[in-house]
């Protein structure tokens, strides 16, 4: 799915306006019934509704809403906010058409003002600015926005489009923007709503359809997208009858150190639950019982190193020798022994096929700037935000990060994911993706490895890097989401992950055949 800048949402709306029989008002009228909707099955008939409007369309949203929603009996009232001396036209005729109706609806309150104090109960609509914003809100409007803030904590307060003072396309760190419970959007995601700085005004999502014209969706590019469904469907490809344990690839995992083999069991059961043909893992001394017992499916190589592994690059003497493997996760819980840091400088002399590198090997690069320089194009990197700017440096706000990580991807052609509630995606081509799928319940030590498994797996079987990373990803959040829905949030563990990953790869054949 594609996410459009608040100039491309203009002329998407505008477009679906020119070439389909829809008047713009009509199109308002679409998105206010969508909300009112929403509005009704959330919050019953007793709810009283305050609904603040702006002067131009987003405003024009809450009028409407304000009549729909007298129109099915709640005791909603519209507060029109004189923050500019001009009115949309779809606004006005949205205020004729409650004023005719019902006039008793309608409050005026000039510039500089007083806000109502809410009923107690009330529930507020935000629906003071859209994506017409132009600038960082000030003044009153500032003081509205913050007075409405206030109320938070009594009070429910639903966003319409985006919640007001919020900049669709920028960062709005430091800048006064509504807080909502819930925000209405129409049609599409914006990229505000997927960075972190923004998760406390944007509240749950719901994106609400209003048909806006599929061939303007179609046409227009997009450098930002979300994952869906539908395309990891398209992705995955089904075994066929006659594959062998040949057909799926041989993937190396180096991983483990004393007191961290965990990080290297849960990277091996997800790599061999996600179907790598073969697993040979490299692991320090200590932890051959624990990787033998734990992951019977995967064979073992043991370090001189007890404590730490330092020879994992013998495996890799030659360039032919490299091609034993279809591709290399390195990192969970690998520690950073000076040793360890030599190997793996080692190992990049030969292999040159995309690898996964996690958690220790991110901050062994981290501390060896001049070894990014030779991580194999294609591979894939996937840092939290701490590691992220361990390597690359730090930021001044989301957008700005969003820039490195993508600069660094089309400059160096690797596959940069950034983790998060809606991990970022960076690939070769500038792009960007984010994923949905996942819940707080994975914030939990070790799911990061069954990520590095999971992605491991999906390059040793022959799907791209990107197919990869779009694929891994998506099915570590839903296979997540399993989890979550059978042993809660709190209680799942990162094993659970991996067990529920047999859920996901089902949903995925379920949805093949549909
Ligand atoms: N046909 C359409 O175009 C549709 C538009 N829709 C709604 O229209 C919205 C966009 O409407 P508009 O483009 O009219 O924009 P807005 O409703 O966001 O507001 C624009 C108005 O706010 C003023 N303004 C901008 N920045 C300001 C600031 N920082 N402080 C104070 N005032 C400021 C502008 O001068 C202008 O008067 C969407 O977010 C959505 O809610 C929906 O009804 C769907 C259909
Ligand atoms: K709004």
């Amino acid at each position: 799915m594609k996410i459009f800048t608040a100039q491309q949402i203009r002329e998407a709306d505008a477009y679906t306006i020119r070439q389909t029989p829809i008047s713009s008002l009509d199109l308002m009228e679409k998105a206010a019934i969508a909300c009112t909707a929403w509005i009704c099955r959330h919050y019953s008939e007793y709810t009283p509704v305050y609904v603040y409007c702006g002067l131009g369309n987003n405003g024009g949203d809450g009028l409407a809403i304000t009549r729909l929603l007298r129109n099915r009996g709640y005791d909603a009232h519209a507060y029109v906010l004189h923050h500019s001396s001009k009115a949309s036209a779809d606004h006005t005729a949205n205020r004729n058409a409650l004023q005719q109706q019902y006039p008793s609806a309608i409050h005026d309150i000039p510039e500089n003002g007083l806000l109502p104090q809410p009923d107690a109960q009330a529930l507020i609509v935000d629906a003071i600015l859209g994506t017409g914003l132009s600038r960082p809100v000030e003044g009153w409007t500032a003081a509205v926005i913050g007075q409405l803030n206030d109320l938070k904590a009594a009070h429910e307060v639903v966003a319409i489009d985006i919640p007001s003072g919020l900049q669709a396309d920028a960062s709005s760190l430091n800048t006064t923007v509504i807080r909502a419970d819930h925000t209405l959007s129409f049609e599409f995601y914006k990229l505000a709503f997927l960075l972190p700085e923004n998760a406390t005004f944007v509240g749950d999502i719901c994106i609400l359809p209003i048909d806006l014209s599929p061939d303007y969706i179609a046409q227009t590019p997009s450098r930002f997208h979300i994952t869906d469904a539908l395309q990891i469907k398209n992705i995955y490809r089904p075994r066929k009858p006659f594959s062998h344990k040949g057909t799926f690839g041989h993937a190396l995992l180096i991983a483990g150190s004393e007191g961290k083999m965990g990080a290297a069991v849960l990277s091996a059961k997800a790599c061999l639950r996600t179907g790598v043909g073969l697993l040979s893992c490299h692991i320090p001394g200590c932890g051959y019982d624990i990787i033998q017992i734990s992951s019977p499916g995967a064979m073992c190589f043991i370090d001189e190193q007890k404590d730490h592994s330092s020879s994992f690059h013998t495996h890799i003497p030659n360039a032919e020798a490299a091609a034993k493997y279809k591709t290399i996760g390195i990192g969970p819980g690998l520690g950073t022994a000076a040793g360890t840091c030599w190997a793996f400088e080692k190992l990049l002399e030969h292999f040159h096929q995309p690898m996964v590198i996690d958690a220790d090997a991110l901050n062994i690069l981290g501390s060896s700037p001049a070894m990014l320089d030779k991580i194999p194009p294609g591979s894939l990197l996937t840092p939290h935000p701490k590691e992220f700017e361990r390597l690359f440096g730090k930021t001044a706000n989301d957008v700005e990060r969003l820039e490195l990580l993508s600069a660094n991807a089309v400059k160096r052609k690797l596959n940069i994911l950034l983790k998060g509630r809606y991990t970022a995606m960076a690939f070769p081509d500038g792009s960007i993706w984010f994923n949905t799928t996942g819940n707080p319940g994975m914030a939990t030590g070790g799911s990061g490895d069954v990520l590095t498994g999971i992605l491991t797996s999906l390059l040793a079987q022959g799907y791209t890097p990107r197919e990869a990373m779009l694929m891994g990803v998506w099915l570590h959040g839903l296979s997540g989401d399993h989890a979550a829905a059978e042993r809660s949030e709190e209680a799942m563990i990162a094993e659970d992950i991996v067990e529920f990953l047999g859920k996901s790869f089902l949903e995925l054949r379920r949805r093949l055949s549909c």
